[in-house]
């Protein structure tokens, strides 16, 4: 296996996950990792291309996945492709919702359709998700559900349609940890800053070329995340490490939530010192990063 998880090696061993968005960046990060950690993957996304090719990598590594081409916003696609995932595989242990995005735009200038897609995509979709993976599986064996949202906290100004559907995940998350925890069921969310990933390839290159400049002074570990700091903090969520946790959102931020534009990071925060502390901790992450994206 060539992905080097913080989590021991047997922890899904015969057990099947979920992944939607798993053709790139967060999502296949982590379908790496889980199937690192024994399970059997299940891709979803859209673009076949992609799916296939991280399925290819991670039968290279060792590891057993699948996929399914699907549009997470069609309810009878969705019903559809996890009956058949249960017909294969028996029991869902795990659904990780990550397939979602955006694109930058003030308020003012979204359309209706552009709204519709972006709240479609992010709160429908994984609604949609969760409910057919509930309905089919967990409610009869328990499982795992883990839906990634992104730092919505002040609102998110340049993409509204998508802080609103992410706070609307959010609360869907608290309501169905506390529905479903009869089941069995744990569901909670990641809360993921600037992180890194290929996904951000797909935006403009003036969307980087604004955004980056602005990140020194507003997120307090100083630089972006990496996609396997986010898929830890979900594989945290999938294991038994997290048996007693529903309900709870995990922010990998580098503390970009908890800073207030009154009280900028002083130079303080880039001194030589501090920027020794980030040479310390990477390599750690780096070691567990995977090949990027082609
Ligand atoms: C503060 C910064 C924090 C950053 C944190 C987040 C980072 C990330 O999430 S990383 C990247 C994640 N990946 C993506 O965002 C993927 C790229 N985005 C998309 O694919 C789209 O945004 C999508 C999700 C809306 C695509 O959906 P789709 O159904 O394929 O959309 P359509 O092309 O059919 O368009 C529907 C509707 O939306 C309007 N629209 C789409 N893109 C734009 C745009 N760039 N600007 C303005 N409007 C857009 C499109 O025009 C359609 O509306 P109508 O024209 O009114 O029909
Ligand atoms: N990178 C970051 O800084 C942050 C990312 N996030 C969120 O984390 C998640 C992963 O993002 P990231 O890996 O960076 O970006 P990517 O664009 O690489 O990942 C998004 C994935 O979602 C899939 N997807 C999108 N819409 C649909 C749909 N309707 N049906 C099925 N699959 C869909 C895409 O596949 P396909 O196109 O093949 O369908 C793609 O694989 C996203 O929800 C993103 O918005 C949140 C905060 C910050």
């Amino acid at each position: 296996m060539s992905y080097r998880s913080a989590f021991r090696a047997d922890l899904f061993a015969g057990q099947t996950h979920l992944v939607t968005g798993g053709g790139s960046g967060i999502g296949r990060c982590c379908a790496h990792e889980l199937a690192a950690l024994g399970a059997n993957v299940v891709l979803i996304g859209r673009n076949v291309e992609r799916l296939e090719a991280t399925q290819a990598e991670i039968i290279e590594d060792g590891g057993k996945a699948s996929f399914y081409s699907v549009d997470i916003r069609q309810e009878a696609d969705v019903r559809e492709t996890v009956a058949k995932i249960v017909a294969e595989h028996g029991r869902i242990h795990g659904l990780v919702n990550n397939a979602g995005g955006q694109f930058p735009a003030p308020l003012m200038r979204i359309s209706k359709n552009g709204w519709d897609a972006v709240v479609n995509s992010n709160l429908t979709g994984g609604f949609l998700m969760a409910r057919e993976v509930l309905n089919q599986s967990m409610h009869e064996h328990g499982g795992s559900i883990v839906n990634i949202i992104a730092d919505m906290w002040r609102g998110m100004p340049g993409m509204g349609h998508s802080g609103a559907a992410r706070a609307g995940m959010l609360s869907f998350t608290e309501t169905a940890a506390v529905e479903w925890a009869s089941f069995g069921v744990r569901v909670n969310a990641v809360a993921p800053g600037f992180i890194a990933s290929s996904g951000m390839d797909r935006y403009d290159p003036s969307f980087a070329e604004f955004v980056v400049p602005q990140m020194r002074g507003t997120i307090p570990s100083s630089r972006m995340g990496d996609e396997d700091e986010v898929s830890s903090a979900i594989t945290f969520f999938l294991s038994p490490a997290a048996s007693y946790t529903t309900g709870a959102c995990l922010c990998v931020d580098g503390g970009s939530s908890l800073n207030t534009k009154l009280f900028p990071l002083s130079d303080h925060a880039r001194m030589p010192e501090q920027k020794a502390f980030h040479r310390a901790v990477k390599p750690q992450a780096v070691l567990r990063t995977l090949k990027k994206d082609a």
